[in-house]
């Protein structure tokens, strides 16, 4: 067995992560290095991050087109290139490599056989490089359409380097396995059923600095302002709440193994005072919506569908210059002007979506909207207040403890032996953001810091544990939110709240009857909730037996559900099924 040592995988490690901050660095007075941004993306694929090496060697090929298509950034890649072409001929490139030399103004022009011989090393030599950390990582990231996309692209353009055909013959290969397991012809497949999404590391980063305190005193005092606004009589507190087991034993553990429970520091909702039943007690309208179809038939800012009851459709608002988007009332279409839609206005994001990819494209157009109101309040994705304080659901692993090395300092795999659990695509974690945010006009490589990989990951790690979403008729996710209050409330299959979505989210206590109604409820527990007490939502249809239950909460909750009714209920089929 291959023996790795911890100390000094944690140091390689630890070197590592310096020169990574170190290339983030060069990025504000290097935004257009082919370069830059090809180390920036291999130092991410030797940290166990292929995901977001495949953002920046995605970005390396758009500066390879700039200069080939002499497109809208040519100078500017040019003028970066030439002096990245002038280190390599004189041999000295590795120390700029390291990120510590900053790349002079170039105030001499190239004559134009100079200009050549650089276009002609960023089109072959950059862009080769860029192609084989691209395909490698996309693989390594399960987008297997996409790999075998640029991979083809690759083949043609260097039909003599060894790697492409490497990658092709691997690719092939995972395919097979893929369609194999599904009783299905590989040979058959068209390339459009290749599958295109895997899981990455879901992680505070090291380098990520906007992510706040959440218990300091300041923290919880900002949220309760903004918590009084909407529900006056609820307060947010530090609570502890229980490690939930990863692994899907539905049924048969005792009351006595959920007390032996670990806890988490977390936040919770609280009542204030006593709350009588059948109380509103929460109203919070979001403007982080979004619709995955049909975007005509929803409010464009609340997400109400339209008509709704009580409003005319006379009342229906549009935007005046693009008359592309409408809203339930006077109040929406204000608060999507000042907000965000001035950046988006005359952009259609709607796009034919097939159902396999409605989950996805959900998220992917929160995300967008995310960054258009980064874009209009001029402040960072992350510190957005809607998103700032939310939990991303991230791994509490130490990664220098659980890093996994090879004697010679690279990662044992892919993931630097990490746990995979954000879903990433190609499309909707690179692309379909990068795309939106060239169409808002928003120079991608001058704020590819605000606009990295990493942030957009963060945010859906933050939107993927919080986002509630509402079906179509077809059973799939229609519109999708973000309720920055609402989503601070923990889960209980007996939960003592109901609530609705309609534009706006409401909470209320439940009376006795909207109670669930299961054997194991202490018969003298009264609808309401008192002073100090929790307000319990549920993120699962609590109609469902407990297996039903905890399999669908699985994902929201990140384990099974041990709420009392859960355990109560699992201990009890367990006792049936042993006495059969
Ligand atoms: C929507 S957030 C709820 C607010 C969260 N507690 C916070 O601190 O921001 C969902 C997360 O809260 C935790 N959670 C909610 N209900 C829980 C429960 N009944 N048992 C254990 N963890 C729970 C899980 O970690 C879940 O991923």
């Amino acid at each position: 067995m291959l023996m790795v040592d911890s100390k000094a995988s944690a140091e390689g490690l630890h070197t590592k992560l310096n020169d990574l901050v170190k290339l983030q660095r060069c990025l504000p007075s290097q935004p257009y290095s082919i370069v830059l941004r090809l180390k920036l993306a291999k130092t991410y694929k030797n940290l166990g991050y292929p995901d977001l090496a495949i953002g920046d060697a995605y970005k390396a090929l758009l500066l390879v087109d700039e200069i080939a298509d002499e497109g809208e950034y040519y100078d500017e890649a040019l003028e970066a290139v030439e002096y990245n072409f002038a280190l390599a001929e004189a041999g000295t490139l590795s120390s700029f490599e390291h990120g510590t030399e900053i790349a002079p103004k170039n105030t001499n022009n190239a004559s134009g056989e100079e200009e050549e011989r650089v276009v002609t090393w960023a089109k072959t030599h950059c862009s080769k490089i860029a192609h084989d950390l691209l395909i490698g990582c996309l693989i390594d990231c399960g987008c297997f359409r996409s790999a075998a996309d640029y991979n083809q692209r690759a083949l043609q353009a260097f039909p003599k380097a060894d790697a492409f055909e490497v990658y092709k013959e691997a690719i092939t290969q995972k395919l097979r396995l893929y369609f194999n397991s599904r009783k299905e012809d590989f040979d058959a497949a068209d390339m459009s059923d290749y599958p295109d999404k895997g899981f990455v590391r879901r992680e505070l980063y090291s380098w990520n600095d906007h992510e706040p305190d959440r218990f300091s005193t300041e923290s919880i005092q900002f949220l309760n302002d903004e918590m009084t606004k909407v529900a006056p009589k609820l307060e947010v507190t530090v609570t502890n709440l229980p490690i939930l087991s990863p692994h899907k034993t539905i049924t048969g553990e005792t009351p006595v193994q959920a007390a032996e429970q670990h806890y988490v520091k977390q936040l919770g909702i609280f009542a204030k005072e006593d709350i009588p039943p059948g109380s509103i007690i929460l109203q919070e309208k979001s403007m982080l919506t979004a619709v995955s179809r049909l975007h005509e038939f929803f409010c464009n800012a609340c997400s109400a569908r339209l008509p709704i009851s009580g409003v005319a459709e006379a009342d229906i608002v549009t935007c005046e210059d693009c008359h592309d988007v409408f809203f339930c009332s006077a109040d929406c279409h204000d608060l999507a002007q000042e907000n965000y839609h001035q950046i988006l206005c005359g952009i259609d994001l709607a796009h034919k979506v097939s159902p396999s990819e409605v989950v996805d494209t959900l998220y992917s157009f929160l995300l967008v909207r995310a960054l258009a109101l980064s874009e209009v309040r001029d402040v960072h994705p992350l510190d957005l207040k809607e998103v700032h304080y939310i939990w991303g659901d991230y791994h509490n692993i130490n990664v220098e403890k659980a890093w996994k090395a090879n004697p010679d300092g690279h990662a044992l795999d892919a993931f630097g032996g990490l746990p995979q659990t954000l879903s990433f695509s190609f499309q909707a974690n690179i692309l379909t953001p990068l795309r939106m945010l060239e169409k808002m006009d928003v120079n991608i490589f001058t704020k590819s810091q605000q606009y990295d990989t990493w942030v957009f990951n963060t945010l859906f790690g933050k939107f993927r544990g919080t986002a509630s979403a509402q079906q179509g008729l077809d059973g799939l996710p229609e519109i999708g939110a973000v309720h920055p209050m609402w989503c601070l409330a923990n889960h209980s299959c007996d939960p003592n709240v109901a609530w609705e979505w309609q534009g706006s989210i409401k909470f209320w206590t439940r009376t006795q009857e909207e109670l669930v109604d299961w054997k194991g409820r202490d018969s003298q527990l009264e609808p309401g909730i008192r002073k100090g007490e929790e307000l319990l939502s549920h993120y699962c249809d609590v109609r469902l037996p407990v297996k039903e239950r905890r399999e669908w909460a699985f994902g929201a909750l990140g384990g099974n559900c041990m709420c009392s009714r859960c355990v109560w209920e699992a201990a009890e089929e367990g006792h049936r099924s042993h006495l059969k």
